[in-house]
């Protein structure tokens, strides 16, 4: 099978099956023999297609007479395909995406279905200025343009204005880089870094992180030694500030309410030296392994996953814990970057869906934390409602909690005046992050 079958196969499970585009293409990547440079072809070219999304489709409309959903979803697919390389992709030649796109109609579909493809990518090659992007700043122009869905590129304007809005977007398009975190239980940040140069990868420590090492260039994750023998954590640097915030201290007892696959319970198991105990919750089992899992290969044994509805820590552990962290559920538009399919599967819907249940789970972990304890709200996401409003809204009800200023817990230094970090993605070029610290007074 080649490069480009392969990336079909894959869209195919993301537009009919409804397959995650990542975990489809990891199936994928690990069940064909592929080189290097194929991997990395099929990856930019599924990456790529996912996240432009309807603006393929908007291009293709102005080829087509027919309405799409009359055509076959594999032919539409091949055509997503097609179109993404000729438009998106510099490199590869116009005539080798239109033939390649040819070949894959005739073997999925039929002679005709062939002639039809080549007739649209051939027109589309001939006829560049009738797909030529909308340069205006209006909602709908910049969806287009900048691979977004309406209804968000609508809400992100309403919410930090036009600029703040188009800067966002277009961070949201580029590449997210592979982010390590050391673990500092079996080596240091510079051993690891020395090791991952060894084995052929281009990195630098992160700014942000102590523990963050960013690769610019790595080979795959499956033969990267240092990470499958537990040396390192892929965690992104911002998501890292979080377990220092939380600031565990040896022989603590941490709750970690929404834990799930482990990246900050693991970190913080690690900044506790593995000593003390964490438990560490999520609502849906199959994840409790990956938890286990991550301390089992990254030798942390002080972890104790458990089933629990976060709604539900307040009553059974009332009053006992040094620390929780709650790093809710939340719409992720903080790593929109990060997964090309995310903003093309959400609806406006979970900004009405989420606060609620990001506030209920907050209050319900407030009650476990002992007097004197701290609680730690987090998200990765950059919207204020489920953020400083969230917190605002807690503290309002929650008279016996003070929030702290987050400073004295960053490991850098930041000009922000806030007592709470926000991460935007586009002006501190991380994940767009969110954290509070609160403690309890009596
Ligand atoms: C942002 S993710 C957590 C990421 C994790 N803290 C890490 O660093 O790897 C949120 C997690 O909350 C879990 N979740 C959602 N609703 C929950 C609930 N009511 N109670 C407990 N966990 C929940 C999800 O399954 C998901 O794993």
């Amino acid at each position: 099978m080649n490069a480009r079958e392969v990336a079909l196969n894959i869209l195919n499970e993301v537009y009919t099956q409804q397959a995650y585009a990542n975990i489809s293409l990891s199936r994928h990547l690990q069940k064909n023999q592929l080189s290097d440079q194929d991997r990395r072809f099929i990856t930019e070219l599924v990456y790529g297609t996912v996240k432009a999304g309807d603006t393929l489709l908007w291009i293709l409309k102005k080829f087509v007479n027919r309405p799409l959903n009359k055509i076959e979803p594999t032919i539409i697919n091949i055509l997503r395909l097609g179109i993404y390389q000729i438009v998106f992709m510099d490199k590869i030649p116009e005539s080798a995406a239109c033939n390649e796109a040819v070949n894959l109609a005739k073997k999925y579909s039929n002679q005709g279905s062939a002639k039809f493809v080549n007739g649209v990518l051939r027109n589309l090659i001939r006829q560049p200025e009738k797909y030529a992007m909308p340069t205006g700043n209006k909602a709908s122009e910049l969806a287009i343009r900048e691979q977004h869905p309406l209804w968000l590129v609508k809400k992100f304007i309403h919410t930090f204005g036009s600029e703040a809005a188009i800067k966002l977007c277009q961070f949201n398009n580029t590449n997210a880089p592979l982010v390590l975190r050391t673990n500092t239980l079996k080596t240091t940040r510079q051993e690891l870094i020395t090791e991952l140069i060894n084995a052929g990868c281009e990195v630098i420590p992160s700014k942000l992180a102590p523990e963050g090492i960013i690769c610019k260039t790595h080979t795959s994750l499956n033969q990267l030694a240092p990470l499958q023998n537990g040396f390192a954590q892929v965690q992104d640097e911002s998501s890292m500030l979080v377990a220092h915030v939380v600031d565990p201290k040896p022989n603590e007892f941490i709750i970690d309410t929404c834990s799930a696959p482990g990246g900050k319970t693991t970190h913080m198991a690690t900044l506790m030296q593995n000593k003390g105990k964490i438990i560490a919750c999520d609502i849906y089992e199959h994840k409790l392994k990956l938890i286990q899992d991550n301390a089992n290969r990254l030798g942390i044994n002080i972890i104790e996953p458990k089933l629990l509805d976060a709604r539900e820590i307040g009553n059974q552990y009332k009053n006992q814990a040094d620390k929780v962290l709650v790093d809710a559920p939340c719409s992720g538009m903080g790593v929109l970057r990060r997964k090309p399919d995310s903003r093309w599967n959400k609806t406006a819907e979970i900004f009405e869906k989420l606060p609620p249940l990001q506030l209920a789970i907050l209050e319900s972990a407030a009650r476990a934390v002992k007097p004197q304890g701290v609680l730690v709200y987090s998200t990765c996401t950059i919207m204020p409602q489920e953020n400083i409003e969230i917190i605002n809204q807690f503290l309002a009800k929650h008279p016996d909690f003070v929030l702290e200023d987050i400073r004295k817990y960053l490991p850098f230094k930041t000009k922000s005046k806030e007592k709470t970090l926000q991460l935007m993605p586009y002006k501190d070029n991380t994940d767009g992050f969110f954290i509070a610290r609160m403690y309890k007074k009596v």
